[in-house]
């Protein structure tokens, strides 16, 4: 993780955005969540009042120009619908509902596409992208819909988009459809992350129909049978690298400076809109949040798995939930997508990628630069791996307990991530047992039998020289104390990410319309930093199971 990075530059000023907060930051509410969606309101007028559309009204496959959205309806399921899951946080302290609305059968019709709600127009955004470093043209929202805004008890817009929703002008040459199994994915793995403390856009509900979809799985011709299914997924924004690219390819500058200041005006409060340095600011804050984001990212072993620029938001957040997975075995070659051959989005290479997308925004906001502007724009991109490096420097201390700076920190961190690719120790689990386990235990050598993942760890000859170093290392804490350093480290290293294996068991048993693994993996992942009985009887800081050593997952989805 550590060599991997490109050589550091000076450090631009930065005004940090950035407010994917999450709820535990809320203050108690004074009213109760309504029971109702009789006087809900969502709308699109936002986006659309200031944005322009695309004046062709009907629904087909088309090259879109001069505009950022499409109006078009989702396609409603044919068959029966089954709501699978909701998340009573984003319901209930987020779009100001109670639980006991999901329960409605209008509920499920909004969730699943079916109905939209009164007034509402419900648009597909326009966008591009580079796919694996290479200009894609027009991709957009080929089967999602932003079916409103809310605005909630605090003053905060969601956009609320449905993903799996039907064909878009932006379809190319897909169904419009998503499979039960990269939905169930998408639901758990944005919430789970979202506990772990990382941006992210957040799931409300998982809705499956018993719709035919075809897929092959591992494009080797094995075409199979799925269940189309919907989640809906809720962020501030869903704009993306990608929004601003198509704007800059096709030469449509005056849009785009029109969607730059919207964004700006929107999401970015500490810019004045009106500040012909703007885009600078805007471009500085977006390469520490992605800096930021890309470190969070390491600190939890989360390879993202398609770091396309049309995955990569503009606020910073985590969106698209794909091939992603959670490094079980350490190794900064961990590639989740199987179609990566060349190992682009590899975990080790995720911050080098993140450059490569700011440089992408960078060539687009160039265009709208007088000289000067350029060459402080360039600087500011020369500082990304400063800004990440330091992140990662931060996280990684925290993760090891280490209070203060001293010289010797970097090493440290780099020789135990060592040690754990020389034995493929579990990353997750060594760094929450050497969360749980005490200074003495550790001198003495003496890890407790269930303390499987530092047991792999201890096999190599140089662990002794690397405890060594470390248990020196925390004597020069200040004012601390080891159950100090041990309820610290464990309020940062989780005992439960969602590994591949863990999603993949949720997945088989949903598939024969068994959500309890759903519904255990929901419950569980809302609290990743606690032991809890139901989440230890399941196995889930146990080593991987054997049937699911080689486990590959699919790209298509
Ligand atoms: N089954 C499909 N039907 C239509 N379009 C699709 C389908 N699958 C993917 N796409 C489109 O292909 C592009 C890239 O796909 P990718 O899987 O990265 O996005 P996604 O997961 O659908 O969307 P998002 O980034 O919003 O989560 C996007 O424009 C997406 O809308």
């Amino acid at each position: 993780f550590l060599e991997e990075m490109p050589a550091s530059g000076s450090r631009p000023g930065l005004k940090r955005l950035l407010s994917n907060e999450s709820s535990a930051g809320y203050c108690e509410r004074k009213t109760k969540p309504a029971t109702s969606l009789a006087s809900w309101s969502l709308s699109t007028e936002s986006l659309i009042g200031v944005l322009p559309v695309d004046p062709a009204p009907e629904n087909y496959i088309r090259v879109v120009r001069n505009c950022i959205f499409s109006v078009v309806y989702p396609t409603p399921f044919k068959s029966r619908t089954l709501l699978v899951a909701v998340s009573k946080n984003v319901l209930e302290d987020i779009l100001d509902l109670d639980l006991s609305v999901s329960k409605t059968n209008y509920f499920i019709q909004l969730v699943s596409g079916e109905k939209i709600v009164s007034g509402s127009i419900p648009l597909a955004h326009r966008y591009g992208g580079h796919q694996f470093g290479i200009w894609a043209d027009q991709l957009g929202d080929g089967r999602a819909h932003i079916i409103g805004i809310y605005t909630n008890r605090y003053g905060e817009k969601w956009e609320l988009q449905l993903k799996g929703s039907g064909k878009t002008p932006y379809s190319r040459n897909g169904d419009g459809r998503a499979v039960l199994r990269s939905s169930v994915r998408e639901f758990l793995a944005s919430e789970a992350l979202h506990y772990l403390g990382i941006p992210t856009s957040r799931a409300l509900s998982l809705v499956v129909s018993d719709d035919d979809v075809w897929r092959d799985p591992f494009y080797n011709g094995n075409i199979q049978k799925e269940r189309g299914a919907v989640v809906l997924r809720i962020a501030k924004s869903w704009f993306r690298i990608g929004s601003l690219e198509i704007l800059a390819h096709y030469g449509e500058l005056d849009l785009l400076r029109k969607l730059l200041n919207f964004v700006i005006q929107e999401h970015f409060p500490a810019i004045n809109v009106k500040d012909p340095n703007r885009y600078l600011d805007f471009f500085s804050d977006v390469v520490s949040g992605t800096a930021h984001l890309i470190a969070s990212w390491m600190s939890v072993g989360f390879a993202h798995g398609v770091c396309n620029t049309d995955n990569f938001s503009l606020l910073s957040i985590t969106i698209d939930y794909g091939p992603f997975g959670f490094m079980e075995s350490y190794d900064p070659n961990f590639v989740p997508n199987t179609s990566d051959d060349e190992r682009r989005y590899k975990i080790g290479n995720q911050a080098n990628v993140g450059m490569f997308n700011l440089n992408k925004l960078l060539q687009v906001l160039n265009l709208l630069l007088d000289p000067n502007q350029k060459q402080l724009a360039a600087q500011i991109l020369v500082g990304y791996p400063t800004l990440y490096y330091r992140r990662f420097k931060e996280l990684f201390k925290a993760k090891l307990g280490l209070l203060g700076e001293k010289e010797n920190d970097d090493y440290l961190i780099a020789f135990l991530l060592r040690l754990m690719e020389d034995t493929k120790a579990d990353f997750t689990m060594t760094f929450r047992e050497l969360s749980e386990i005490t200074q003495a235990q550790l001198k003495e050598f003496n890890i407790p039998q269930e303390f499987w993942a530092l047991e792999t760890l201890s096999r190599q000859e140089l662990f002794s020289d690397w405890v060594t170093l470390y248990l020196l290392r925390l004597k020069s804490n200040m004012n601390d104390s080891d159950s100090r350093r041990r309820k610290r480290m464990t309020s940062v290293n989780p005992r439960y990410v969602l590994k591949n294996w863990m999603a993949e068991s949720a997945v088989r048993k949903a598939e024969m319309n068994d959500f309890s693994e759903v519904h255990l993996l929901q419950q569980v992942l809302q609290h990743p930093f606690q032991k809890q009985s139901l989440s230890e009887r399941a196995g889930y800081s146990s080593p991987t199971p054997l049937w699911a050593k080689d486990l590959k997952v699919s790209c298509s989805s």
